[in-house]
């Protein structure tokens, strides 16, 4: 018998969470929300007080122990399962994990590799190779992940965010207040520049880390986006960067399902 599965990503800005019908990748969404980490307490009370059960709950978390517990308080306050959560390993789920110490890896991170290796699977023709695959997760941080043919992690990126770059801007400089801009190619005034920057900073270095995945592997990758600000970035993205909102839920549900059936 399947029962509902909930599925939750903490990152240092939201705690963004899913209800599914069953563990299992492809699993019909019931109920999903996000909520910045100040309002994490009323989870319980509010968004997730009309849920169904879920029969089990997994988890990422990137935000610190202190949020991660004030999540475990909301989730046995309002449901009775156990909450658990990825730790980035050597491998898991078609994902071999290369960092130097690969347990210090973002669990987000970890988790979004192992949602988009399933999807590039997935939508592999029959008799096609698995592709390489860059896979960026947008948020308050940005990440940008090499992972080869084999689905080993070759190594990352990691970048400040849209938020974090303007702030740094605005605390160390007279004259740059952040406004919001548009992105343009040849900005002519102070808001565009500063929104134009980031963006492109960011677009930047994801196609500098298509070039490397390119040439390492011999071969074109499969390019994802995912994160709270990826709409932002897809429509400047040269190449076929398919947005994926749900790449750390889906990456999430492979997990149990393969905890499951192991
Ligand atoms: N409702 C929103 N409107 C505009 N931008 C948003 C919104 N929510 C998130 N963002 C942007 O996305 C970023 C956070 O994305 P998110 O994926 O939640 O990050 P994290 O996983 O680090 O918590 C913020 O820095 C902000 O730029
Ligand atoms: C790189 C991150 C800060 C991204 O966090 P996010 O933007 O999702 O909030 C997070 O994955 C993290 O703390 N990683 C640990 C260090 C590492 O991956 O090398
Ligand atoms: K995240």
């Amino acid at each position: 018998m399947s029962s509902p599965f909930l599925a939750i990503d903490i990152g240092n800005t939201r705690l963004k969470w899913a209800l599914y019908d069953s563990a299992r990748p492809g699993a019909a969404l019931q109920a999903q929300g996000a909520e910045f980490l100040d309002h994490i307490e009323r989870l319980a009370d509010g968004p997730w007080a009309d849920l169904p059960s879920p029969g089990s709950m997994l988890g990422c978390v990137v935000a610190g122990d202190a949020v991660r517990r004030r999540a475990e308080e909301q989730i046995v306050e309002r449901f009775d399962c156990t909450p658990r959560w990825v730790m980035s390993s050597a491998g898991e789920a078609g994902i071999v994990n290369g960092y130097d110490h690969p347990t210090r890896l973002g669990a987000d991170r970890f988790v979004a590799m192992i949602g988009a290796r399933h999807r590039m699977l997935a939508a592999a023709k029959p008799g096609q190779p698995p592709r390489p695959m860059v896979v960026v997760l947008i948020g308050t941080a940005v990440t940008v992940e090499a992972i080869d043919a084999d689905g080993k992690f070759l190594g990352g990126l990691i970048l400040p965010g849209h938020g974090i770059m303007l702030r740094a801007l605005e605390s160390g400089t007279a004259g740059l207040h952040v406004p919001t801009g548009e992105v343009r190619e040849f900005p002519t005034n102070t808001s565009d520049a500063l929104t134009s920057g980031g963006t492109y900073a960011i677009a930047g270095a994801v196609e500098r880390m298509v070039q490397h995945v390119r040439s390492h592997c011999g071969a074109e990758p499969a390019c994802y986006m995912t994160g709270g600000a990826g709409w932002k970035m897809a429509p400047v993205m040269n190449g076929h960067f398919e947005l994926v909102e749900s790449l750390i839920m889906d990456g999430l549900l492979v997990i149990a399902r393969e905890r499951a059936s192991n």
